[in-house]
């Protein structure tokens, strides 16, 4: 099957300036996909590209297998786009607005009235359905806002900076329910945001933006492969002693790349799993072995050391 969001070299420049430079990236059906970077990397710009908001310079971009820039429309009835300054009608009720919207997208009256109070009980606001948007705090306004873009029944929704100004309980809530909308609903999603452990929370895959450039792709197991080839399994070892002779042997091991001290035993980096020869150095080494454990890296690792390259780089 095709791609739902395909993008073959797009580019987009204002005045002499790349704000997109070069991009090619598919999403498949049912994907969560995390686009990450910092201010300014391209991602608004990117998004608007898709929902044929914005005419790429050069390069094509398809949404649903349709042309964004040929058929912006088309495309614009399949997907849901939630902005990160989204806004209601304040003297409106949470159900007026999604019947509003509703009307704006030709849905029937009846229809339209079943599936807002359907999506009002999936995102946990039928007790508030009735009072007035301006009243809402920012989570309920952000978990109405997941609502409206999902009462044209999308195929594709884009989400900017969906969890701004929520507290981390709100948070967790709605991470949980985009996860669970994605999957019941075979909805595929696209999730900007600066927040890493939120995004690696829900996202299948992740691209990391900077000036305009994709860096990378893939899941947070292959972006951590690629990037600490050298020392891509981490073993956590608790033991005691901890001596110098026993540090020297785990780093004459062929694999290991690294070996540190800590508070209460030793980290070992190496480039395959070796836990069960790292434990029976140790024991044989005479120390008691209190614990050992793989460690992964975390999107934060992945995001800083590309972050750390790029300086090293620029500043040559
Ligand atoms: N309409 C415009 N005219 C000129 N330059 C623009 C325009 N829109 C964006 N840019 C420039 O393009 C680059 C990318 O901007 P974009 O808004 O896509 O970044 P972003 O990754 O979404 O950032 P943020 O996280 O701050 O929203 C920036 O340098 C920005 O100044």
């Amino acid at each position: 099957m095709a791609p739902i969001i395909q993008l073959d070299r797009v580019s987009k420049q204002y005045d002499e300036q790349y704000a997109v430079k070069n991009l090619s990236l598919s999403i498949e059906k049912g994907e969560i996909f995390g686009l990450l970077g910092p201010n300014g990397a391209g991602k608004t710009t990117t998004i608007l590209m898709m929902l044929g908001l914005s005419e790429p310079t050069s390069g094509k971009v398809r949404v649903c297998g349709i042309d964004s820039l040929r058929q912006p429309i088309e495309v614009k009835k399949r997907v849901g786009y939630l902005p990160d300054n989204l806004g209601f009608y304040q003297h409106m009720t949470g159900r007026e607005n999604l019947i509003y919207t509703a009307e704006l997208n030709q849905i029937p009256r009846k229809e339209a009235l079943e599936r807002a109070n359907y999506l009002l009980e999936k995102v946990n606001l039928t007790d508030a359905a009735d009072k007035k948007t301006g009243k809402y705090s920012r989570g309920m306004k952000q978990r109405l806002g997941l609502a409206d873009v999902l009462m044209k029944n999308p195929e594709v929704i884009i989400l900017d900076e969906p969890t701004l100004g929520i507290d981390p309980e709100g948070v967790r809530e709605l991470l949980a329910l985009i996860k669970s909308l994605s999957e019941e609903e075979k909805i595929t999603v696209l999730l900007s945001s600066h927040h890493l452990h939120q995004v690696q929370q829900i996202c299948d895959r992740v691209g990391i933006f900077v000036k305009g450039e994709l860096l990378a792709e893939g899941t947070i197991e292959s972006l951590a492969k690629q990037l600490f080839q050298q020392d891509s399994f981490i073993t956590r070892v608790k033991a005691h002693p901890v001596d110098g002779k026993l540090l020297e042997k785990l780093e004459q091991l062929d694999p290991v790349s690294k070996v540190e001290e800590t508070a209460d035993g030793i980290d070992v980096y190496s480039s395959a799993n070796i836990a069960s020869l790292i434990s029976r150095i140790i024991v044989e080494h005479g120390a008691a072995l209190h614990q050992i454990s793989n460690e992964n890296y975390g999107l934060d690792e992945i995001y800083h050391r590309y972050f750390e390259g790029r300086d090293e780089h620029e500043s040559r």
